[in-house]
């Protein structure tokens, strides 16, 4: 989103600064759980509401049985803490749903509190993350932070996972193909269907490509096209909402909604500059069908094609001339809609126009491409029609990752896909699991432990770093306490597994990159990160999927992060410690899909873990 004069960068309005509200008007303070009122009750009842606490904002394990996520939903968390300030309605109905035992200092205390007092450090949105490095840290009142979580986790999960899904499509797709999202009809609701238009925006990770094609052929010339490739998107709300590019097609209904061609009253069309009229486009079309029907390239590809079907397409080029582009699957793609979408493209392209292409909505959408390129390509050359072999062509329905791999497998000649249901729902897992977890209060470090070391948290206010090796690629994330001595270049740092004593590596990182920055400081004078455009949003997440390492980004079986393969044997950056020598124990050794820590915070875990967890006894 393009910031606007008030936008969410926002200004300075005395100590706290304004900003716009969240996009969706439901986000308030109330869209939280109950037990976050019924704890902050307590916190004030206990006097214990003003002790300073910090919660790790963080995720378990990549969605989709992948290894990396993309990091979304920070802009809409941002706005929401700038404006959480409770209503008289909204204080009135706490007042209604908690105990009539609880008393009413708690309610004027609700009436006075905001988040001037909080401040979140945050990873920025769109950057490629990794399980249990904090996506966001958020310090504050306990009181007033846990009334935060369950609003927080709401607003980065489902964000998260879609631009992490969008991303893995873009991957299979490849970065040359157009994706379009179609998926606002199939979306969770609303909010759903907006938010999976933005952030599916965010995760394609396509930049802008530069395409050739060559045309003119007839007249001995190469004309160069240059082609914008972007993500772009069907749902006009999040268009106007977000300045994200929109397209879209027509539906079978247009197709079907005409009986034939007598229905077109206005045929007549002016030429693309406007010099001449053809007074009957409908019989040019007609003309061109029955060409195209006795060309000696084509001749028995097919016969009578259906005319209703060319009637909407003749009507849908009357109305669009310049972006003329026709659904062609309605009654038989290779005997009708092919054939009729030619003969409305060539009538077009007397007059100056050049058509856009075709959608396939069903059957085998490898064959079918094929066979269209095919059938352009001979037009182009028995009608010296420049670029018309080139024609895009569209494909949709029901399309997923393992879908666009198949055709992909098999060969097609797709330009674009339009996904939709199996995109915006994340079919393939439902939910990415963040959690929200207290790790220090009143500057006392926090543990959680769990039977289940990998649900075990990790404790203390802390700054992580991503350490990049000498490739270019980022080797590890790594936690250190607050006050530790940050990574530096060039200089050794051991980095270890939390849990597993075994599991350690020395890293000499090329670069050392701070992941948490202050996007929130309060009413404190810390220098505030700004709220970067959609658009920079996007294209930090296309720069940092392009320096992942391949292996962590492919689809089957990808390398964790920080696992060392063979390569490493040949790696300098890293030099492991103690007994291990062959290649597999040192496979093992980082095997642990777990964020690093630094030597001190792995002493400090552990010294608290001795401490909380009581001994058991045996009888
Ligand atoms: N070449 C291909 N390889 C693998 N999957 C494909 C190929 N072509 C299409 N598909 C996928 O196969 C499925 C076909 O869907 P379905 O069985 O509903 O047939 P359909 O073509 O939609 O039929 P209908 O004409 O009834 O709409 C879709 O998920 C589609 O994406
Ligand atoms: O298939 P999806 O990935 O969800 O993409 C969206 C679908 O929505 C539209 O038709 P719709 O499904 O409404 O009708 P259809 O199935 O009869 O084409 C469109 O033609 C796509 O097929
Ligand atoms: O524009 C389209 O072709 C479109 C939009 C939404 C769903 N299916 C298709
Ligand atoms: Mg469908």
């Amino acid at each position: 989103m393009e910031a606007k004069e008030n936008g969410p960068n926002g200004k300075h309005s005395g100590r706290v600064q304004v900003m716009d509200g969240p996009t969706n008007p439901m986000v308030t303070p109330l869209l939280t759980d109950l037990y976050q009122f019924t704890m902050a009750y307590a916190y004030w009842k206990a006097g214990k509401h003003h002790e300073r606490a910090v919660f790790d904002l963080y995720f378990r394990k990549n969605p989709f049985g992948g290894e990396y996520t993309i990091f979304a939903g920070l802009e809409e968390c941002i706005r929401f803490i700038a404006n959480f300030k409770f209503t008289e309605e909204e204080i009135s109905f706490i007042h209604q749903t908690l105990p009539s035992s609880c008393e009413d200092g708690f309610y004027d205390y609700l009436r006075g509190i905001d988040c001037a007092d909080v401040e979140v450090y945050s990873v920025s949105e769109g950057s490629v993350v990794f399980p249990k490095v904090p996506l966001l840290r958020v310090e504050g009142p306990i009181a007033v932070v846990q009334l935060l979580e369950t609003p927080l986790v709401n607003l980065i999960n489902y964000p998260s996972l879609v631009a992490t899904n969008a991303a893995r499509h873009r991957f299979v797709a490849g970065k040359s193909k157009m994706l379009l999202e179609f998926g606002l009809r199939r979306a969770q609701g609303p909010d759903g269907g907006i938010g999976a238009s933005k952030y599916c925006y965010i995760g394609g990770f396509d930049a802008t490509r530069i395409s050739g094609f060559k045309g003119g052929a007839a007249f001995g010339l190469t004309v160069l096209v240059t082609l914008v490739i972007e993500n772009l998107l069907c749902n006009v709300a999040a268009g106007k909402l977000f300045g994200i590019p929109l397209r879209g097609t027509h539906s079978h209904a247009f197709v079907s909604s005409f009986m034939s061609p007598d229905e077109i009253i206005d045929k007549s069309l002016h030429s693309s500059d406007g010099s001449n009229v053809c007074e009957d486009f409908v019989s040019r079309v007609q003309t061109w069908l029955s060409k195209i029907q006795w060309s000696i390239s084509l001749r028995g590809v097919f016969g009578e094609t259906n005319q209703s079907e060319l009637a909407a397409f003749t009507s849908y080029a009357l109305a669009f001339p310049a972006n003329f582009l026709a659904l062609v699957d309605t009654y038989d793609v290779i005997r009708s809609g092919i054939p009729n979408f030619c003969a409305v493209a060539l009538a077009l392209s007397d007059l100056g126009y050049k058509a856009a292409g075709i959608r396939l909505d069903s059957g085998d959408l490898a064959y079918l491409s094929c066979e269209t390129r095919k059938f352009f390509v001979a037009i182009e050359k028995e009608f010296g029609v420049p670029g018309f072999g080139s024609m895009s062509i569209t494909a949709s329905n029901d399309l997923n990752e393992e879908t666009l791999d198949a055709l992909n497998k098999q060969g097609h000649e797709v330009d674009a896909f339009g996904i939709g249901t199996y995109l915006v729902t994340c079919y393939a897992q439902a939910a990415l699991g963040c959690v929200f977890k207290l790790v220090e209060i009143n500057n006392q470090p926090r543990i959680k432990l769990s039977e289940d070391v990998s649900k075990v948290s990790i404790p203390c206010k802390k700054r992580c770093y991503r350490l990049y090796g000498k490739e270019g690629y980022p080797l590890v994330d790594i936690m250190t306490g607050e006050n530790e001595p940050p990574p530096k270049v060039g200089e050794r740092i051991l980095c270890r597994h939390p849990f597993n004593e075994s599991k350690r590596a020395y890293v000499v990182p090329q670069r050392v990159e701070e992941l948490l920055k202050c996007y929130w400081p309060g009413k404190t004078d810390k220098a505030r990160e700004d709220l970067p455009p959609l658009k920079d949003i996007r294209e930090r997440c296309i720069k940092q999927l392009e320096q992942m390492r391949p292996d962590h980004m492919r689809r089957l079986n990808p390398t964790p992060y920080k696992v060392l393969d063979s390569s490493l044997n040949f790696h300098t950056d890293f030099q492991l410690l103690a007994t291990t020598n062959s290649y597999w124990k040192r496979l093992n050794y980082l095997n642990g899909k777990q964020v690093s820590v630094s030597a001190k915070l792995y002493d400090f875990i552990h010294f608290l873990w001795l401490n909380e967890a009581p001994v058991g006894e045996l009888q």
